[in-house]
């Protein structure tokens, strides 16, 4: 693979940060990486792994003569970061993100964004329930969704160039508006983790089931539950308040069926519940079918491979 960009800043350096960090030196995309990150312990601890080239706590540094600039931050730290870096941006550089939201991602950025500079706002699938440096991997976008949400008159060839930088990673590269990602994550990703932290807190609040037993009989489903659920809470926070209009209209959703499951159970309803439980199995038939790795947290293909 040969050198995408002379130099790369990295904006933020937890989960997705480093394991961008580790693909681009392992796969040789840019000549020099600089990492920037507000928490000099985070700075200090990225320095310790070796994912840059060159380390500050300052945004504005990093990306002065940087081709591409890549902000890893929670989505609610968007818009100081667009602030603190919009002076110091080179003349033709591509801006993009990688925040789980996409309208609030934009309009807290583009904004700040000077007209010489490429915005290009981008959300890759592919992640997992642990944050911070210490949590990146090699290897972890490959064949993996990377959705792009541009905005308008985008300059095709910065565009071009960001998704051979992707598809360098490994990944495959959508495109969409950013209020439709917004629905379909919001049904695939946001909610699945929601109802985890909820039902994880439900158990946890039950006063007749102690925590040990808790622990001690979790099925596997129940831990399935607990993984999400272990998810950081600041990114968590930030994608519950940024995607605030498609989560609620998929929770009400969510809501009325769930009522209907439980009116089913109450009046002892077995067709129906035989109905619902037989047409969800076949939607994870179909998934294997298609020869998708379901195990893999990789939630989003369905949902947008029917798009
Ligand atoms: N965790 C996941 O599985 C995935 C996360 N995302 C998105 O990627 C983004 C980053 O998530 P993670 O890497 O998982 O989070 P993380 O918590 O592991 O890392 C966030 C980083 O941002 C830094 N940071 C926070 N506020 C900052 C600010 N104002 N200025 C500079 N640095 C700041 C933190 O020090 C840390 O280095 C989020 O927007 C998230 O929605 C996207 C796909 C998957
Ligand atoms: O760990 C999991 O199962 C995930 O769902 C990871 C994840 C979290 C947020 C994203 O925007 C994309 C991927």
């Amino acid at each position: 693979m040969s050198v995408q960009f002379d130099r790369i800043a990295l904006i933020g350096i937890g989960l997705i940060g480093s394991s961008l960090a580790y693909d681009i030196r392992r796969l040789g995309l840019a000549r020099e990486i600089v990492v920037a990150t507000r928490s000099p312990d985070t700075l200090k601890r990225a320095e310790e792994l070796g994912l840059g080239d060159r380390y500050t706590t300052s945004s504005q540094d990093a990306v002065k003569d940087a081709d591409l600039v890549i902000v890893s931050v929670p989505v609610g730290a968007s818009e100081s970061v667009a602030k603190e870096i919009s002076g110091s941006l080179k003349p033709g550089a591509i801006v993009t993100d990688v925040g789980s939201t996409k309208a609030s991602v934009i309009a807290q950025m583009l904004p700040h964004m000077p007209a010489d500079v490429h915005f290009i706002p981008g959300h890759p699938l592919a992640g997992t329930e642990k944050s911070g440096p210490d949590a990146g991997f090699p290897g972890l976008f490959e064949g993996r969704w990377c959705i792009f949400t541009p905005v308008a008159d985008t300059d095709e060839t910065a565009l071009k160039r960001l998704r051979s930088f992707w598809e360098a990673l490994g990944s495959k590269v959508d495109e969409m508006d950013a209020e439709h990602h917004d629905k379909v994550l919001a049904i695939v990703s946001h909610l699945p983790h929601i109802i985890a932290y909820n039902i994880v807190g439900t158990a946890d609040d039950l006063e007749t089931v102690t925590e040990s037993e808790v622990i001690k009989y979790s099925a596997s489903g129940f831990r399935d539950f607990t993984r999400l659920a272990a998810s950081d809470p600041t990114m968590w926070r930030d994608v519950c308040l940024h995607n605030r209009d498609a989560i609620l209209e998929m929770l009400a959703r969510f809501s009325e069926d769930l009522a209907y499951l439980q009116r089913a159970i109450r009046w002892g309803e077995g067709d129906k519940i035989f109905e619902l439980f037989t047409r969800t199995r076949a939607i994870r038939r179909s998934i294997v079918q298609a020869g998708q790795d379901v195990d893999a947290p990789d939630f989003g293909r369905h949902a947008l491979d029917k798009k």
